[in-house]
């Protein structure tokens, strides 16, 4: 499998997914560790992928995404954003309802 089909592989099959340094357990960088922080407060289990485990999709996926950073939040196979804007749609409480809803449509599909 190429790294661009593993990459559409994991975001078909995981409707909340995370690219990011590190676990959620133990993030190697402030922003993931930010992006998991306001992830983990919408209370739904997500999928992450870390990047430092896994330099071919590091390569690839900001030419793939169009986004060059990481961490990167993809919901329902699309990309919502980097730290910033997961901490900014937060904050407006604009995460925890997007995150709900693909987590009980997923659960409705099983
Ligand atoms: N402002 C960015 C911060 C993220 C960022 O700057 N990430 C850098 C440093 S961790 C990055 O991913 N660089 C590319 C790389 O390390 O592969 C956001 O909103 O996500
Ligand atoms: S690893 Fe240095 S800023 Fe993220």
């Amino acid at each position: 499998m190429s790294t661009v089909e593993k990459i559409q592989r994991q975001i078909a099959e995981n409707p909340i997914l995370l690219y990011m340094k590190g676990s959620p357990k133990l993030p190697s960088c402030g922003f993931s560790a930010q992006a998991v922080q306001a992830l983990s407060a919408c209370g739904e289990r997500f999928a992450f992928v870390d990047i430092l485990q896994n330099p071919d999709i590091r390569a690839e996926l900001p030419k793939y995404a169009n986004w060059p950073t990481f961490p990167q939040l993809w919901v329902d196979g699309e990309l919502v954003g980097g730290c910033d804007i997961i901490i900014e749609m937060f904050q407006r409480g604009e995460l925890q309802p997007l995150i709900k809803e693909a987590a009980e449509k997923h659960k409705e599909a099983e």
